[in-house]
């Protein structure tokens, strides 16, 4: 399903959002939120417009790019209308599929993975012996700025008892049991031996090795298995997506108040966005998005942060 976006320069973003929403709602369906952003739907796709400080923000999405250009065409056709007292220009993106956006501009990502406490020798090392020993699955290794935030936000909640979903070869599981205190615990939790069989070593380097228990096992058993109490401060969700679901409502009676679970890949490299997209990862992930949003037991904010990252901070 494409989108495209425009930005619209302009000083009156809200009215032209609310003179379109209040036009366009003889012929479709339009709603204008009390934050000022517009959403117009079609036939065939919609437009969502939110107003950008000196900008009007357009994101249009639609079933094809034939209906794409529709939607484009109804929406530039009325704000140019309106625009009586000012030239518009609106120019449209070309069509983009969930798995061709790029979620962080290179330029971005470089400069972000190089401003924060660089990795030591032991991670380095940690990364290096992954690549040697599991070739492309090394790419499910967390990056190092992701690793930096784990270990920030454990120690900013001073957690002192931690899960983790989803070990591979234990750079993440580092990451946190290092914030941890000396009598802490993280509880780690994967199906494979051989993947977690190297991360042993780094752990015993690190001097953690004593608090972070392994469990070898699909981690819903496992989860399943502990006493359902709040015993926990701090959890990472990073295994089977289609199971995230599942691990959240284990998790969540679990945890204290104002524990924190952490939801890695969250955006799916950009397929989450796009309902074209209908896998199983996908949908799974999508319907874990929404049950955070809808979730009083919790609040919640969502990082663009690599495949995207969602903090959820028990109340
Ligand atoms: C994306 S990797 C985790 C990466 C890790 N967090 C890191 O920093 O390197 C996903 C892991 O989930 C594990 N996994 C998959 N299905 C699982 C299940 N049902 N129960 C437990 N672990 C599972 C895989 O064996 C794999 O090691």
């Amino acid at each position: 399903m494409p989108s495209s976006t425009a930005h619209v320069a302009t000083d009156r973003p809200e009215r032209y959002i609310k003179q379109l929403v209040s036009h366009l709602g003889n012929k479709a369906t339009t709603e204008l939120s009390s934050d000022g952003r517009g959403t117009v739907t079609l036939r065939h796709g919609g437009c969502v417009l939110a107003p950008a400080g000196d900008h009007l923000r357009l994101i249009a999405t639609a079933a094809d790019t034939e209906a794409l250009a529709g939607v484009q065409d109804v929406v530039t056709r009325h704000l140019l209308r309106f625009a009586t007292r000012e030239e518009l220009r609106v120019e449209w993106t070309a069509p983009l599929r969930g798995d061709d956006m790029q979620i962080i501009d290179p330029v971005v990502e470089d400069y972000v993975l190089t401003h924060c406490t660089p990795a030591d020798e032991l991670l380095r090392d940690l990364v290096n012996a992954t690549r040697e020993a599991t070739g492309d699955a090394a790419g499910m290794q967390i990056s190092h700025d992701e690793g930096a935030l784990l270990t920030m936000l454990v120690r900013m909640i001073g957690a002192r008892r931690a899960i983790e979903v989803g070990v591979f070869t234990g750079y993440s599981a580092l990451c946190i049991a290092r914030a941890l205190p000396a009598d802490g615990l993280l509880l780690a939790c994967d199906v494979s031996e051989e993947w977690t069989s190297i991360a042993l070593p780094y752990w015993r380097r690190a001097g953690v090795a004593d608090r972070v228990d392994l469990r070898i096992g699909p981690a819903l058993d496992t989860l399943r298995a502990l006493p359902a109490e709040p015993a926990f401060d701090f959890a990472f969700i990073d295994a089977d997506k289609v199971n995230y679901p599942a691990y959240y409502e284990e998790i969540v009676p679990r945890l204290t108040t104002g524990g924190l679970i952490v939801l890695d890949n969250v955006f799916q490299g950009g397929r989450v966005f796009d309902p074209a997209f209908q896998e199983d990862n996908q949908v799974a992930m999508r319907r874990m998005n929404e049950i955070v949003l809808g979730d009083d037991r919790v609040e919640s904010v969502m990082l663009p942060v690599r495949d995207g990252v969602t903090l959820v901070r028990k109340r």
